[in-house]
């Protein structure tokens, strides 16, 4: 059984994750912060594209020392499971993902990943192999559900996002909109990809809570199944 899989993102009030630059920017203000560290420490594995480590070279570490302590209480690793959706064996040997904070790390390839780039990445992470060309979504969650993850964090891009919602695989979706605007019809968005082009397709969502944080507002959906549920 594949985990509990829930989107979390940041985006500008025009709707953009990013500029067309691709470059980090921040779109959430402190207490955001403060809670996607949180619901990152309560989780199992955290995973994002390969576009968000080359943009952004994020860590994904859990920040707060309390948190640190309260899973390495439980006996469990200080961070999450960190996971990047990586078909061409792109991710730099020097990334920080790679490198900074305890924990596990694991790489997801296809099979046209270059051996040689994979063979260089296994000295730091798990080397899993699914799909030809791009990764096998779905075949690898059920995966990540074999190792005992129950829940996963997807922290993006908007390429991934999209491929998730495509196949049926999120769960719940929180958003928070923060109070600027990034503008650009290229700049990254929360779900990029092909586009559904028919309204029997598009995911339904249901709206489960919208509150206030710092200067913008944190909606938080649940995803509709196809077969009417939630
Ligand atoms: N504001 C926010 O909350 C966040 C913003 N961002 C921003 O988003 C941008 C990066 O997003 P984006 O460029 O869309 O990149 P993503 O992080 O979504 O990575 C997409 C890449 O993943 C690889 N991939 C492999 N298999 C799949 C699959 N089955 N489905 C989808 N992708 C797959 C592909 O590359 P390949 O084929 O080479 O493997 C693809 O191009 C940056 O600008 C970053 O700053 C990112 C995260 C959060
Ligand atoms: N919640 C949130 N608000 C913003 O304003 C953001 N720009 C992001 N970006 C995401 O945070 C990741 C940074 O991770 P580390 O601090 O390096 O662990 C970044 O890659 C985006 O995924 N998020």
């Amino acid at each position: 059984m594949r985990p509990h899989v829930f989107v979390n993102l940041a985006m500008s009030a025009d709707g953009k994750l990013s500029t067309i630059e691709r470059r980090q920017v921040r779109i959430s203000g402190d207490a955001d912060f403060r809670r996607v560290d949180l619901i990152k420490s309560q989780s199992d594995a955290i995973m994002v594209g390969i576009g968000t480590v080359l943009a952004d070279d994020p860590s994904l570490t859990v920040k707060d020392a309390t948190l640190r302590k309260e899973r390495a209480d439980d006996g469990r690793d200080e961070n999450p499971v960190r996971i990047v959706i990586d078909s061409r064996a792109r991710t730099p040997v020097d990334a920080d993902i790679l490198h900074k904070g305890p924990g596990r790390r694991i790489i997801v390839v296809s099979n046209s990943a270059d051996p040689a780039k994979t063979a260089l990445l296994s000295e730091y992470a798990d080397i899993q192999v699914f799909g030809d060309e791009r990764v096998d979504m779905s075949a690898f969650l059920e995966y990540l559900g074999t190792l005992g993850i129950r829940s996963l964090m997807v922290e993006g891009g908007g390429t991934l996002i999209w491929s998730l919602f495509a196949e049926g695989l999120v769960d719940e979706l929180y958003t928070c909109v923060g109070n600027v605007i990034i503008g650009g019809a290229d700049a990254p968005t929360p779900a990029d990809g092909d586009g559904f082009i028919n309204e029997a397709d598009f995911p339904s969502l249901v709206l489960k809570d919208a509150k206030r944080i710092d200067d913008g507002i944190l909606l938080c959906w649940s995803v509709k199944k196809k077969d009417g549920g939630e």
